[in-house]
C-alpha cells in the first residue's frame, strides 16, 4: 500500500478506544526481563515493529522469547551475566531506543556484537550514547567518528567505572543507556539532566531491585549484585498513541470518545497540560497503578481550542507529541508558537520541518519553523490535498487526524504506523 485516502469526518468521532501498550515500557520489559533468571509473563506489550525490534536483539543473545499471543509473552535470561555473543549482526529496525538501550547493556559485556538498522538510524546521532559510554571505559566504534550506524562494541580490558554525566540533553535513552551500563560498573553511575525526561528505566531498575537514587532532574546507580525479575509485568497503554484520539476528539466537533488505560506517568503527561491551556475537555477517571505505573481512562469532548506557548522545560515531557499537539493548533485559535524544539530534527525524520512542509500542503502559510521553533497559525483555511509520511509514523498518524478533522488527504507512504500502532487505521475508521 502506497497510498492511504483520508476522509474527511463526517460527523463527530464517538466510542471507546482501548489503547495499545505503552512502547517505552514495552521496550524496558522484555530487555530487563532478558537480564534476569526466572521466566517472566509480561502482557499488554506492544506488538508492534520497534518493540518487537527489541524481543528480536533479546533473542539473539540467547535469552528465551516465548509469544503466548500478541501481546503476550514469556521472557526467560540467564541472569545479569548470562547475554551471549550473537551469532550475526542485530537490526535495531527503525527504533533509536533499541539501539541506544542495547549499547549501554552491551557496552559492559565481554564480547562483540555489531548493530545495523534502516535507513532513518542511520541517520539519527549516536554519539550522544558512544561518548559517555566510552568515558566509563567501553569500547564502542561507528561511522562517521563513533557517530552513526553501523556501530560496534568490543569487549573492554577492564571493568567499566561510573561516571558523574551532566547530559547536554534531556533524553531518556541517553540516560538509561548511561544506567544499565552503571548496573555492571565498579562505581556509583550519575546522570544529570536539563531537564527531567521519562523515568521508566528508573522506576523498573528498582522494582528489580537495583539501587536508584533520585533527586531533582539527577538520577544514581549503584553497581547492581541483586537482580529480581518480577513474575509478571503489565504494560499500560501508551500516553503517546492515545495523544492521537485526545487530539482527534478535541477538533471534531460534536466528538465523545472515551480512552481505556493510558498510562499517566507525570514525566508523560505534558500532552495534558499543553491541551488542557489550550481550553480542551479532558476527564481524568479511575487513576490506578499498572505495572508499577499510573495508568486512568480519559474522556475527551470537542472544544473551542486557542493557541500557547510552551518551550523546553516541558519539552521531554511531550517529545513525541509535538506533531498531533501541532495539529491541534492548527485548529486552534491564534498562533501556537513552541521553543526549544530541536531534539525534533533528530527523530525518524526531521519532524519540524516535516511539520511545516506538509502542514502547509494542507493548509497554505499556517506553519513556519526556524531552528528549535515551531509556529502554527490556528484557524487557516484548509484543503484536501495529498501528503507524504516520510516513513514516520507519528507524521503518518498526525497526518492522517489532519486530513480526517480538515478537507480530506491522500497520504503517501502510510504503513509506517506500523512502528509503534499497527491498529491505528481499523481504529480510526470505527470512530467516523
Ligand atoms: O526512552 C524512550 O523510550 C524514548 C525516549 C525519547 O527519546 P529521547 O530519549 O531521544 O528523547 C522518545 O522520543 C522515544 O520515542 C522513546
Ligand atoms: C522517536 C521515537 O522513537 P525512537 O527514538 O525509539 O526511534 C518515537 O517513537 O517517536
Amino acid at each position: 500500500m502506497d497510498k492511504k485516502k483520508i476522509a474527511k469526518a463526517s460527523g463527530g468521532l464517538h466510542g471507546t478506544i482501548d489503547i495499545p501498550g505503552d512502547k517505552s515500557i514495552s521496550h524496558r520489559s522484555v530487555m530487563f526481563s532478558a537480564l534476569g533468571d526466572t521466566p517472566v509473563h509480561i502482557t499488554n506489550f506492544l506488538h508492534a515493529q520497534d518493540c518487537l525490534s527489541t524481543a528480536a536483539c533479546m533473542k539473539s543473545l540467547g535469552a528465551e522469547v516465548r509469544f503466548l499471543n500478541e501481546g503476550e509473552l514469556m521472557v526467560t535470561g540467564h541472569g545479569l551475566h548470562g547475554l551471549q555473543e550473537p551469532a550475526g549482526i542485530i537490526d535495531a529496525g527503525n527504533s533509536g531506543t533499541t539501539l541506544r538501550l542495547m549499547m549501554g547493556i552491551l557496552a559492559p559485556q565481554p564480547f562483540l556484537t555489531t548493530f545495523t538498522g534502516d535507513a532513518s538510524l542511520h541517520h539519527r546521532p549516536m554519539g550522544r550514547v558512544i561518548e559517555p559510554l566510552t568515558r566509563m571505559g567501553a569500547c564502542i566504534y561507528g561511522r562517521q567518528q563513533n557517530q552513526k550506524l553501523p556501530i560496534t562494541v568490543v569487549p573492554s580490558a577492564e571493568k567499566l567505572h561510573g561516571i558523574t554525566y551532566q547530559s547536554p540533553v534531556a533524553s531518556a535513552q541517553v540516560k538509561s543507556a548511561l544506567l544499565l551500563a552503571g548496573m555492571y560498573a565498579d562505581g556509583n553511575t550519575t546522570v544529570i539532566e536539563p531537564f527531567r525526561s521519562r523515568d521508566h528505566t528508573e522506576q523498573m531498575l528498582e522494582a528489580f531491585g537495583a539501587e536508584v537514587e533520585r533527586e531533582g532532574n539527577s538520577v544514581t546507580i549503584h553497581p547492581v549484585r541483586t537482580f529480581r525479575t518480577p513474575e509478571s509485568i503489565h504494560v499500560p497503554g501508551d500516553i503517546s498513541s492515545a495523544a492521537y484520539w485526545l487530539v482527534a476528539g478535541s477538533i471534531v466537533p460534536g466528538s465523545s470518545l472515551l480512552l481505556n488505560h493510558v498510562g499517566v506517568n507525570p514525566t508523560r503527561t505534558g500532552i495534558l497540560d499543553v491541551l488542557k491551556a489550550m481550553g480542551a475537555k479532558l476527564e481524568i477517571r479511575n487513576r490506578r497503578i499498572s505495572g508499577g505505573e499510573e495508568a486512568a481512562d480519559i474522556r475527551v469532548e470537542s472544544s473551542f481550542l486557542h493557541g500557547v506557548s510552551f518551550g523546553a522545560e516541558i519539552m521531554p515531557r511531550l517529545i513525541d507529541e509535538i506533531p498531533i499537539i501541532a495539529v491541534a493548533a492548527l485548529f486552534a485559535d491564534g498562533d501556537t508558537v513552541i521553543t526549544g524544539a530541536g531534539e525534533l530534527r533528530v527523530k525518524e525524520t526531521d519532524r519540524l520541518q516535516a511539520i511545516v512542509d506538509q502542514f502547509n500542503q494542507l493548509a497554505p502559510g499556517a506553519a513556519e519553523g526556524v531552528e528549535d521553533c515551531l509556529i502554527i497559525h490556528g484557524g487557516r483555511p484548509l484543503q484536501q490535498a495529498e501528503v507524504f509520511s516520510y516513513d514516520d509514523h507519528r507524521m503518518a498518524m498526525s497526518l492522517a487526524v489532519l486530513g480526517m478533522a480538515g478537507e480530506g488527504a491522500v497520504l503517501r507512504r502510510p504503513e509506517c504506523v506500523n512502528i509503534s500502532y499497527p491498529q491505528f487505521y481499523e481504529t480510526l475508521a470505527g470512530l467516523c
